[in-house]
């Protein structure tokens, strides 16, 4: 029987230290995240990050969590209940970190006499740290507990017409009333290192100006490629002003090079080039979380005001929306249908 596996991130058990440590420590000490040799990975994360970062995270999740718990993890559940509406077979909801774990989503699925499994990494773009890892980890569970199943994976849908076009309405619809000077584009950033690792050419990615307009076999797996093309397809689904429009890249650690500009760069620098009215969209994220309502919605605004800025805007995610859910339930019925998955 075939049935569908949602990953995403993952969040801490509550919004303190004590259950943010053992929650960033699983996340920080995979090693497609924190990517060095791991005596030194256990350096930078148990002996320097982990010693102070837990404190200061718990404070800022602390400013978003609801009475239900972590947003993130209340979208998903939430996207997972009203996707089950619309499908016939059985889905099951896992977190790459945290305690909602793969394991018990592939139990789940399992126990319901799954044997084919869709398992749909909710992240649009690749990345080694998002949607590759979650491939691995499914793949070493399922191997490991359940060596029958078979699980195909739905790739990156970045460019996706569908997704595309219910990201551009959902954006459509947000901007009603606001006079934007201008809309910023605000990607989950990680390391530069990272788009080189991803490329298979070991030449292609050269993150010197051009290459992610260039085409090559290298986009199938390069992050920031991937993000400029949702946010090119957007704009022309939406006729955008191109001098309207820009990306950044959010989130980083410090002492590594990240993929620039970085958006609280950008929100000091637009005041000063004449922008007042900014809207923001965050499409790395399928379901707001502690990057979108903290650091977008309440940092983002905060620091875009002092440095002179007037009207924000924070675009919400397509969360649990009907218009995304219908557009997932499709990719599911082709799948179970026809075995198709969407272009
Ligand atoms: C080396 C560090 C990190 C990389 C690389 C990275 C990539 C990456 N992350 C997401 C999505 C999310 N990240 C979230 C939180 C978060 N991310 C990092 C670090 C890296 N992420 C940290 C340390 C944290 C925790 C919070 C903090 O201490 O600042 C979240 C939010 C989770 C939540 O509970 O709300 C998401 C979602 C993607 C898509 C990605 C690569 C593209
Ligand atoms: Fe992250
Ligand atoms: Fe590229």
């Amino acid at each position: 029987m075939k049935g569908v596996l949602l990953v995403n991130l993952g969040s801490p058990d509550s919004p303190t230290a004590k259950d943010v440590k053992p929650y960033l420590d699983e996340f920080l000490m995979d090693e497609r995240v924190i990517d060095v040799p791991n005596w030194l990975r256990n350096i930078i994360v148990r002996g320097i990050i982990l010693q102070t970062r837990p404190k200061k995270s718990a404070e800022a999740y602390s400013k978003i969590w609801w009475k239900e718990g972590s947003p993130l993890i209340v979208i998903s559940e939430r996207f997972t209940e009203r996707l089950k509406e619309h499908s016939e077979i059985p889905i099951a909801l896992g977190m790459r970190y945290g305690s909602m774990t793969i394991k018990n989503a592939l139990q789940e699925l399992n126990d319901k006499g799954v044997d084919e499994v869709l398992l749909v990494p909710m992240y649009p773009h690749y990345a080694m740290s998002s949607f590759e890892t979650v491939v691995v980890k499914v793949m070493e569970e399922q191997e490991q507990l359940f060596p029958k199943m078979k699980v195909t994976t739905l790739p990156p849908f970045y460019k996706n017409p569908e997704y595309i076009r219910v990201l551009s309405e959902r954006i459509a619809a947000s901007l009603e009333g606001f006079d934007y000077d201008h809309i910023l584009f605000s990607y989950h950033g990680i390391p530069e290192r990272h788009i080189r690792k991803s490329d298979p050419t070991n030449f292609h990615c050269k993150i010197d100006g051009k290459c992610c307009q260039t085409n090559s076999v290298a986009h199938h797996t390069c992050y920031r490629h991937q993000c400029f093309d949702t946010t090119e397809s957007v704009k022309a689904y939406l006729n955008l002003p191109a001098d309207k429009v820009s990306n950044s890249f959010q989130s980083r650690l410090p002492n590594d090079p990240w993929l620039k500009p970085y958006t609280d760069f950008e929100f000091e620098r637009f005041p000063k080039e004449g922008i007042k009215n900014l809207a923001v969209i965050t499409p790395a994220f399928v379901a707001d979380c502690l990057e979108t309502l903290e650091e977008i919605a309440m940092e983002g605004q905060h620091q875009f005001q002092e440095a002179g800025g007037e009207g924000y805007k924070h675009i919400p995610c397509l969360n649990e929306s009907d218009s995304w859910v219908n557009v997932v339930a499709k990719w599911v019925k082709d799948w179970q249908e026809t075995g198709a998955l969407p272009a």
